[in-house]
């Protein structure tokens, strides 16, 4: 029998701190001092660097752990092409010439729930841009899944750090570093390269996800908001070490064999190997795996007039190497007050040179009707890059002719968007297979909208400026 390092009670453990240098031995012991890779590592065990950014990146983007490990993760026999288990394949078709660029808002019900998937054929890709191979871009996923993956398994993506919005269900995330688990309202970041597994310890789990094929997640600067607010610090969790000892001893192919996946230009690979890929006893570093309870969020709004953009609501921006535009940023739109006077409170209309891909973890968002047809959690919105877009008619008409008293708005709720500078593309999945895309969703929303205008003033009726 495997033997594990924790008990239950030490399994969620966690160390807290964004981007901070961590270290965690399950052994103690286990980190050597003073030195990264001695000549004989404590214990017995092999030392391995896992480098998130180029050797030579400057000291504020460096980022690197070291894992020290009862056996390399290079020992293993070549990967090969993956082949369809049981015809329940991640949809991950990502070159340009495939996705769909078309200027219409696209609206989505709620994705189906699946039995059959885990949390790997269960992604399936909706929208990117970009390409992984070049290191740019992104791409954004629905997941829904039924089953743990394997004990026996692991995944990991070459192609970037996967952000995952949990929607419904538990994840239960084994990793390198030790474990996560992340809940509705929670999210997570496994980088590029790190190996886990999803388990699934309360039935079927469906989310978003959104990989990054360039660059890092880093907290949006807080400028004249001060040293706190938004996302703080603290409230980011990483692992504590956590490993089995089952360093295998029988054949390739034998029950003991754990086969580790990798999506690599997002086709999948695999090979099987005898020993656990989660052998690592101690780690030391700044790149690592990490949870965040959205609840945590400190929001941050106007408290005299007018409706802020929602940039005041990052959790995660992921820049461009143009200052202050992002490849993708994690907005939420968390329970808040709202106290403007004379404002037009919820979203205006308006028209982006970014793309807005949104989301609802749970209840209702202030700009949109729910129920049948609307927009209801589990579903998904995408207003593409200036694609005009704003409240429904009925949020308007309510909006406009509102009291405006204090109103807290969004209680027991939070819609998402991933934002990015770049022009999204959808994929035949997300357009037509997984059919779930709301034909009448401009009409549905905008349909209604009337006119106000009042007529030109008595004094300026029949001025040549009318043509
Ligand atoms: O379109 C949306 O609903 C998202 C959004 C919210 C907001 O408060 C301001 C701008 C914006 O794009
Ligand atoms: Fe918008």
């Amino acid at each position: 029998m495997p033997v594990t390092n924790f008990d239950f009670k030490e399994k969620y453990r966690y160390q807290n701190g964004f981007d901070s240098y961590l270290e965690s031995e399950a052994v103690s012991g286990a980190l050597p001092i003073g030195h990264n890779s001695p000549q004989k590592p404590p214990l017995g065990l092999y030392a391995e660097k896992l480098s998130g950014t180029a050797f030579t990146a400057p000291r504020h983007e460096n980022k690197q752990s070291w894992l020290y490990r009862i056996l390399p993760s290079c020992s293993h026999p070549p990967f090969v092409q993956a082949t369809p288990r049981n015809g329940q394949e991640p949809v991950l078709e990502q070159s340009p010439a495939r996705l769909h660029y078309i200027p219409n808002q696209l609206r989505w019900d709620p994705f189906d729930h699946e039995s059959d998937t885990d949390f790997v054929s269960g992604l399936r890709l909706v929208a990117g841009a970009g390409d992984p191979t070049l290191k740019q871009g992104l791409g954004m996923y629905i997941y829904a899944a039924g089953k743990s993956m394997s004990a026996q398994s692991a995944f990991y993506s070459a192609d970037g750090d996967l952000l995952i919005v949990a929607q419904d269900g538990v994840l239960d995330i084994r990793t390198e570093f030790g474990w996560l688990l992340v809940r509705p309202m929670e999210i997570a970041v496994i980088p590029r390269g790190v190996r886990y597994q999803v388990l699934l310890p309360s039935g079927p789990v469906r989310g978003y996800a959104l990989e990054l094929y360039q660059g890092h997640f880093q907290l949006p600067e807080l400028g004249p908001i001060g040293s706190n607010g938004l996302a703080n610090v603290r409230d980011f969790q990483a692992p504590v070490a956590c490993f089995s000892e089952d360093h295998g001893s029988i054949a390739l192919d034998g029950p003991n064999s754990y086969t580790i996946t990798a999506k690599f230009n997002n086709t999948l690979f695999e090979t099987k190997q005898p020993h656990t890929p989660f052998d690592v006893v101690a780690w030391h570093g700044n790149y690592y795996p990490y949870k965040y309870d959205l609840g945590r969020f400190n929001t941050i709004g106007s408290i005299s007039f007018d409706h802020p953009d929602p940039s005041i609501f990052t959790v995660l921006s992921a820049p461009s190497d143009h200052a202050g535009t992002a490849i993708a940023d994690f907005v939420i739109f968390p329970p808040r007050w709202l106290v403007g006077e004379d404002t037009f409170r919820p979203p205006w209309y308006h028209r982006n040179t970014m793309s807005e891909f949104m989301g609802l973890i749970t209840g209702a968002y202030d700009a949109k009707k729910g129920g049948k047809g609307g927009f209801v959690p589990g579903g998904a919105s995408l207003h593409n890059v200036m694609s005009g877009h704003g409240p429904d008619a009925a949020s308007y008409e309510g909006a406009r002719n509102a009291e405006l008293k204090p109103q807290k708005v969004g209680e027991g709720s939070c819609a998402f968007m991933f934002e990015s500078c770049l022009m999204v593309g959808v994929t035949d999945w997300g357009l037509e297979t997984c059919h779930k895309v709301q034909e009448d969703y401009n009409e549905h929303s905008w349909g209604g909208v009337k006119v106000h205008w009042k007529g030109m003033p008595e004094g300026e009726k029949g001025q040549g400026h009318l043509l």
